[in-house]
């Protein structure tokens, strides 16, 4: 049928009329019968041949055709893969060693230091995994990586001009920054009118420069309080200066021998201004409540993360009596309007954490309420295990010293929970009784983190405090009725505020020297103290292991790590590091040990300006400026130990 088309209608009419005629005229003029069928056989067999032979003509010259096609179809697919302005790299699976790619990809590289080499394409592979619609830069160029898996190629689109544009508007995103000059109140109190000038220029002088430096709107509300508007692209060379302006007024308000910081607050984002104001304004408290003397952003979106610099100088930010009061106040009626009370520390927790909870039992108990402290006999260290041994002693507070277990049976919905010494979810005692509290309440002396409980109807964070028992024992002292600890009580909540000042020897306030007075007044025994807070020999020996394998990583800090077959309690760990700091010259000791529980576990101790809290915090943990520590899940003690001085080094290098 094919071959039939192979010619026009006409010459196939044509033809078979030529070849009826010549059958008919050779019917009509041959002799015989026999003569004109062998006439016509003949005839037939040329039409068949020259059939076949056109067949086989139109075979030959189709293969061709479609060679040709399929020639000029790869020419230009080269031409396109050579001239567009996309890079195409096929690359092998297994080794990442590139196999082929096209002239662009030659472009893209030429002039650039980089080779295209599997380095090259793993790293172009892993930007592409980490950061989806991010811009892959080569030579000053942005590039947009498209990976098809499957096929092992990887094509790059210049997309610079996208990414600048992207990168403008980036910039014009509203700044909304708040400025509190921490203690102002404490340093203006006692002087004169004319001295309390040069304060306030000494303020406004700094800020006015910082503000012409960078180029923001700054606006002053009262003497001690500041705003400033400004663009990102305005804030992101702040950030890049680290917010230098902390450490700059620092040190022009030590030179004027006028002890000020500053803490700042600043959120950004697109419109919706009262709401990047108001996150502004929870940054400031944050960086209020971590101790002053840094800068807390925040974007304006839902997973943005919270970014913090400076912290560079222990607490600032002294606690307010009045604040002390207002929030005792502000508890009772929480308390009243609630069932019942539990309390609960930390995971593993301290005599500071007992301290603080049996302070607050009393605290609840003055309310007319009942409380709990609860504990959990798989998390128990030694010193709290006697002290509460201490506590079953009597009729009345065993019955309010609770296991865990029981704690869950004893709840009601309308029963409220005090977290003491602890603020990060993560770190509380047991995260399914946290989530079964409807009602909450947070009492803590360390800088508030991230990792916080939002719901919490009060939060009495203040980390210049020395102990959360420091805090609890001051919020018993403004009660409108007066308390009468008993000797135990009394004494625990003292060893709480000795363990977390080593003995009153460091973060004391005169503050912290009123609670212990109190506490004396209400009958705590140092005796009674002293036996609790007793090291065990078998620990003491632990103890020593880790501090015998110790080495200096870098001037004045030492590194100390238990033996790896060995298995470490918080405390051995935490007075190893203790201990170290102890030493002659040592200005920041760590000490790394399997912890019992499965991880390992970092103690980290320092003086002065050494802030081991952000090294800590980059470690996945926290705690405070001088003391800090944090747990590591799969990995092993030499690797943390490469980690942990890999960060050191990387500090030093920043002083
Ligand atoms: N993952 C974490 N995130 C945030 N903060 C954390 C984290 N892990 C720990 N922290 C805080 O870091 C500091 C230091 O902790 P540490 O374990 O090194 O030291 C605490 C106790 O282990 C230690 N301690 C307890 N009993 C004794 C004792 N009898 N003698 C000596 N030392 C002892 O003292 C530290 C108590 O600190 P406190 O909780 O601030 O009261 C710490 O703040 C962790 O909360
Ligand atoms: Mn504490």
């Amino acid at each position: 049928m094919k071959i039939v088309q192979r010619f026009s209608p006409v010459a196939i009419v044509s033809a078979m009329v030529i070849v009826q005629a010549l059958e008919s005229l050779l019917l009509v003029f041959s002799g015989s019968r026999w003569i004109a069928v062998l006439y016509l056989f003949l005839m037939n067999v040329i039409i068949t041949a020259v059939i076949l032979l056109q067949a086989r003509n139109y075979r030959l010259r189709r293969v061709e055709f479609i060679r040709k096609i399929n020639d000029e179809a790869e020419n230009s697919l080269n031409a396109t893969l050579d001239n567009m302005p996309i890079g195409v790299i096929r690359y092998n699976k297994e080794t990442y060693e590139p196999e082929w790619f096209n002239p662009f990809i030659d472009l893209i590289y030429h002039g650039d230091d980089r080779v295209l080499d599997k380095n090259e394409v793993k790293s172009i592979i892993q930007k592409y995994h980490e950061e989806r619609n991010q811009f892959f830069t080569i030579e000053k160029k942005k590039y947009f990586i498209t990976l098809d898996d499957e096929k092992n190629l990887l094509y790059l689109a210049d997309a610079t001009s996208e990414a600048n544009s992207r990168e403008s508007l980036q910039e014009s995103r509203a700044v909304i920054g708040s400025i509190s000059v921490d203690n102002y109140d404490d340093v203006t109190d006692l002087i004169t009118d004319s001295e309390r000038t040069k304060v306030n220029s000494l303020i406004a002088s700094n800020l006015e420069s910082f503000a012409s430096k960078y180029g923001f709107y700054l606006r002053r509300v009262s003497s001690s309080r500041y705003y400033f508007f400004c663009d990102y692209g305005i804030l992101s060379r702040m950030i890049e200066d680290k917010f230098s302006l902390l450490k700059d007024f620092r040190k022009n308000s030590a030179e004027s021998k006028i002890p000020l910081t500053l803490s700042v607050g600043v959120s950004y984002g697109w419109n919706d201004f009262p709401s990047i104001g108001k996150i502004s304004l929870n940054n400031l408290e944050l960086a209020l409540v971590r101790g002053g003397d840094q800068a807390v952003l925040r974007e304006n979106t839902p997973q943005a993360k919270t970014i913090y610099f400076g912290g560079n100088s222990e607490s600032r930010t002294q606690k307010s009596r009045t604040r002390a009061r207002a929030i005792s106040t502000a508890l009772q009626t929480i308390i009243s309007e609630s069932e019942d009370v539990f309390i609960v520390g930390h995971r593993f927790p301290d005599m500071d954490a007992l301290g603080a909870a049996i302070t607050m039992k009393n605290f609840v108990n003055l309310s007319g309420k009942e409380a709990y402290v609860v504990y959990d006999p798989e998390q128990l260290m030694p010193e709290v295990s006697r002290a509460i041994d201490l506590i079953n002693e009597t009729e009345e507070g065993f019955a309010h010293i609770v296991k865990l277990e029981k704690a869950f049976d004893m709840k009601t919905a309308n029963s409220l929970l005090i977290m003491v010494d602890h603020s990060k979810i993560s770190q509380t005692l047991n995260l399914d009784f946290y989530k079964s509290f409807n009602k909450l309440i947070v009492i803590d002396h360390h800088r508030r983190d991230d990792d916080f409980p939002e719901h919490a109807l009060l939060s009495y964070i203040e980390s210049s405090a020395s102990s959360a028992s420091e805090l609890a024992v001051e919020l018993l002292q403004f009660h409108e009725y007066n308390s009468k600890m008993t000797v135990t009580d009394a004494s625990i909540a003292l060893a709480g505020i000795a363990l977390d000042t080593k003995h009153f020897t460091k973060a004391t306030t005169s503050r912290t020297f009123e609670v212990a007075a109190y506490l004396r007044s209400q009958g705590a025994d140092n005796n009674l103290i002293k036996s609790i807070l007793a090291t065990e020999f078998e620990k003491y020996k632990k103890i020593n292991e880790i501090i015998l394998n110790s080495e200096y990583v870098a001037p004045g800090i030492v590194v100390a790590l238990g033996k790896p077959e060995h298995k470490y309690d918080n405390v051995a760990t935490a007075k190893a590091a203790d201990t170290l700091l102890d030493m002659a010259g040592v200005q920041a000791a760590f000490a790394i040990t399997n912890h019992q529980n499965g991880y390992i576990s970092i103690s980290a101790r320092s003086f002065k300006d050494y802030n081991v809290q952000t090294i800590m915090e980059a470690m996945g943990g926290g705690g405070h400026f001088n003391a800090a520590a944090t747990q590591i899940y799969e990995r092993n003690i030499a690797e943390v130990k490469e980690d942990l001085v890999k960060i050191i080094k990387e500090r030093e290098k920043e002083q």
